[in-house]
C-alpha cells in the first residue's frame, strides 16, 4: 500500500480534481431515481404538464451530466495510473540494473522480467480502477442508504440486516485470495523461465528434435498456472454470487413489505419505484466494492513484489581509501572466493601484471578461469585476500571509475538489436575513427564492408543475424574500442580461426602497448606468447609462469600443449 500511495502522491492535486469530478457525477447519478420518485408521487398528481415537462428536463440535465463528469473523471483517472507507473517502471528498471551479481541470482532473471512487466501492469490496473471505482462505488453504496433511508427507513432496515453478512463474505474471500494471487505471480515467474529458456535454446531444441520434450515442459507448468489461476479465481468468484443471493433476498422482502405498506397506506408507489432503483444501485455498488477487493488483492500482491526490489540494499558498498605505493598494474593477493557458502570457487589466488602485459589464464572447464575476471570486475565480492588496481584496493574505487577502465568480451556476451557501430560504441560517444580501427583489430572490417549497410547494418536481437565467428568479431572490437587501459579476452577467440586468431594476438601485441590484457583460452596457441600463464585447476593455482618455464615444469600444462601441437603450428 506504502508504495501505491508513495507513486500516486505527486499526482495527489490532479488524482483529487478528477476524484471530485467523479463525486459530482456519482452524485448525479444518485438523485435520478429521487427525482423519479418526487415525479411520481408529488409532480404527476398535478397534473400540471408544464411541471412534468421541467422535471422530465432535470432529470436529462443530471444524466448527461453524469455521463460527461464520468468521462472526464475516468480519463483523468487513467492519466494519473499511466504517469505514476511509468515512474515505478522507470525506478524499477533503475534498481533491477544498479542490483549486485550476487543479488540478480538471488532473484533470478524471470522473477525480475515478470516484476517489471506483468506486476506494473496489475500496479498500472489497480491504481486506474480504484480511482474510478473506489470513490464511485462507497458513495453509491452510502448515499443510497441515505436517500432510502430519508425515503422509507423501515424498508432500509431489511437492507442493512443484509450487511454484516455482505461484509464477513468480502472479509474471509479476500484473506484467502490475496496469498492466492502472491502464489499465481510465483508460478507465473517459472512460466517465463520456461520460455525464456526455449526461446533462447530454441536452435538446440529443433537440432535435437526436442520440441515434443519441450512442448510437455511447457504444458507442465501452464498447467500449474492454470490451477494455481483457477484456485484464485475461484476463491475469488465466490464473492459475486453469494452478493447477488444476499441482495436479492433483501430484495424479496423488500417487495414483500412494501406491498403490505403500500396496502396499509404508509408509503407511497412513487417512493417503492425509487427504492427498487436504489437496491439496484446499493447492488451493484456492493459487487463493485467485492471487484475492488479482488482488484486490491492482486495490486498489492505485486505491488509487495515490486517492493521488495525496490527495497533490496545496496550490498557492494564502496570502501575506504586503501592505497599502496606498487608498479604493478593489477595485484591478486590470496584470492579465495565462493557463490554459495561452503562451495569454493577459487583457492588462494596470487598473481601481479605490470602496466601492457598480458595474462593468459588455462585451464579445464569450470575450473574457476571466468571467476577471476567478474571478481576483477568487482561483479562479486571476495572472500579472504585482496585485489589492486594500480594498488588501490578494488572494494575501494567507484564503480563506475572501476568499470570504466576494462575493455572485455565474454564467452557468452551479448549484441543488441542496433546498428553494429552502436553496438562497438555502446553508448560511449567514440569517434567513427575509433569504432574502425577497432574493427580493424578485431578483424571485423572484412566482413563489415562486405555487408550493403556496413556499419549502419542493423543486427537483430542478440546478433541472430550473424555468424557466430562475425558475432565474436564485433563483440572483440567493442573491447578494443577506446583503448581500455584493461582488456579482457574470455574464451573470445573460440569461435575464430586459428589463422585470424593470431592475426588479431598481433594486432594486439603491435597496438596496445599500454593496455594490460587478460586471455582465457582453450588453446595454448592463443597464450603461449603472454608474459605469465596461469594455470587453473579446481579453483587451484597449479602453474604460473611463461609458456617455456610451464612447458618444462608443469606436466598438466605440457600434455595439453603437446595435444594440441598441429593448432600450434598453424597458428605459427
Ligand atoms: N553465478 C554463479 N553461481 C553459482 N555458481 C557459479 C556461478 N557462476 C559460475 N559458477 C560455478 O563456478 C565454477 C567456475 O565457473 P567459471 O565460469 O569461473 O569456470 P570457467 O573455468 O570459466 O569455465 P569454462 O571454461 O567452462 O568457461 C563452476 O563450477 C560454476 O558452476
Amino acid at each position: 500500500m506504502k508504495l501505491m500511495i508513495d507513486y500516486v502522491r505527486p499526482y495527489f492535486g490532479k488524482m483529487s480534481i478528477g476524484l471530485f469530478i467523479k463525486f459530482t457525477g456519482t452524485i448525479m447519478d444518485l438523485l435520478l431515481p429521487w427525482i423519479l420518485a418526487y415525479i411520481i408521487d408529488n409532480v404527476i398528481p398535478l397534473k400540471n404538464m408544464n411541471r412534468i415537462i421541467l422535471w422530465g428536463i432535470v432529470m436529462i440535465i443530471c444524466s448527461i451530466l453524469a455521463v460527461i463528469l464520468n468521462i472526464v473523471a475516468n480519463r483523468m483517472a487513467s492519466k494519473v495510473a499511466r504517469d505514476s507507473t511509468e515512474s515505478l517502471r522507470h525506478d524499477l528498471f533503475k534498481k533491477i540494473t544498479y542490483l549486485s551479481a550476487n543479488q540478480l541470482d538471488t532473484y533470478g532473471i524471470p522473477t525480475l522480467v515478470s516484476r517489471l512487466t506483468t506486476d506494473t501492469y496489475n500496479f498500472n490496473h489497480t491504481i486506474g480502477r480504484m480511482q474510478r471505482m473506489g470513490i464511485r462505488a462507497p458513495i453509491l453504496l452510502l448515499g443510497g442508504i441515505v436517500i432510502t433511508l430519508t425515503l422509507d427507513p423501515v424498508l432500509t432496515l431489511v437492507l442493512i440486516a443484509i450487511m454484516p453478512l455482505i461484509v464477513a463474505t468480502v472479509y474471509f474471500v479476500s484473506k484467502k485470495g490475496i496469498p492466492l494471487f502472491t502464489q499465481l505471480q510465483e508460478e507465473v515467474d517459472q512460466l517465463i523461465q520456461v520460455v525464456r529458456e526455449n526461446i533462447t535454446g530454441s536452435r538446440v531444441i529443433k537440432a535435437l528434435s526436442k520440441e515434443n520434450y519441450e512442448q510437455n515442459r511447457f504444458m507442465r507448468i501452464n498447467d500449474t498456472v492454470v490451477k494455481a489461476e483457477t484456485t484464485a479465481n475461484m476463491t475469488m468468484s465466490v464473492n459475486s454470487p453469494l452478493m447477488n443471493l444476499f441482495l436479492n433476498t433483501g430484495l424479496t422482502f423488500v417487495i414483500l413489505v412494501s406491498a403490505f405498506r403500500v396496502n396499509a397506506g404508509t408509503t407511497q408507489p412513487g417512493v417503492i419505484v425509487a427504492f427498487m432503483s436504489y437496491f439496484t444501485i446499493i447492488l451493484n455498488a456492493m459487487l463493485s466494492i467485492t471487484r475492488i477487493f479482488v482488484l486490491m488483492s492482486r495490486g498489492l500482491a505485486s505491488a509487495d513484489r515490486i517492493q521488495t526490489v525496490l527495497e533490496t540494499e545496496a550490498d557492494m558498498l564502496i570502501e575506504k581509501k586503501d592505497e599502496i605505493s606498487t608498479e604493478q598494474h593489477i595485484q591478486f593477493e590470496q584470492v579465495s572466493f565462493s557463490y554459495y557458502q561452503g562451495q569454493k570457487i577459487l583457492n588462494e589466488i596470487s598473481f601481479s601484471l605490470k602496466k601492457g602485459e598480458t595474462l593468459g589464464i588455462i585451464g579445464p572447464t569450470g575450473s574457476g578461469k571466468t571467476t577471476i575476471i567478474k571478481l576483477l570486475m568487482r561483479l562479486y565480492d571476495i572472500d579472504r585476500g585482496t585485489i589492486r588496481i594500480n594498488g588501490k584496493n578494488i572494494k575501494s574505487i567507484p564503480f563506475e571509475e572501476l568499470h570504466s577502465l576494462f575493455g572485455v568480451a565474454f564467452q557468452k556476451d551479448i549484441l543488441f538489436a542496433d546498428t553494429i557501430a552502436e553496438n562497438i560504441n555502446f553508448g560511449r560517444d567514440l569517434p567513427i575513427d575509433e569504432i574502425i580501427r577497432s574493427t580493424d583489430f578485431a578483424q571485423a572490417d572484412e566482413f563489415i564492408d562486405s555487408l550493403n549497410a556496413g556499419f549502419e547494418h542493423r543486427l537483430s536481437t542478440k546478433g541472430a543475424n550473424l555468424s557466430g565467428g562475425q558475432k565474436q568479431r564485433v563483440i572483440i572490437s567493442r573491447a578494443l574500442a577506446g583503448e581500455p587501459d584493461i582488456l579482457i579476452l574470455d574464451d573470445s577467440s573460440s569461435a575464430l580461426d586459428y589463422k585470424t586468431d593470431a592475426k588479431l594476438r598481433n594486432a594486439i601485441n603491435n597496438h596496445f602497448h599500454q593496455t594490460t590484457t587478460i586471455i582465457i583460452a582453450q588453446r595454448i596457441s592463443s597464450i603461449r606468447n603472454a608474459d605469465h600463464i596461469l594455470v587453473l585447476e579446481e579453483g587451484n593455482m597449479v602453474g604460473y609462469g611463461t609458456h617455456d618455464e610451464l612447458m618444462k615444469i608443469n606436466e598438466g600444462y605440457r600434455e595439453i600443449s603437446q595435444s594440441q601441437m598441429g593448432g600450434d603450428k598453424v597458428a605459427g
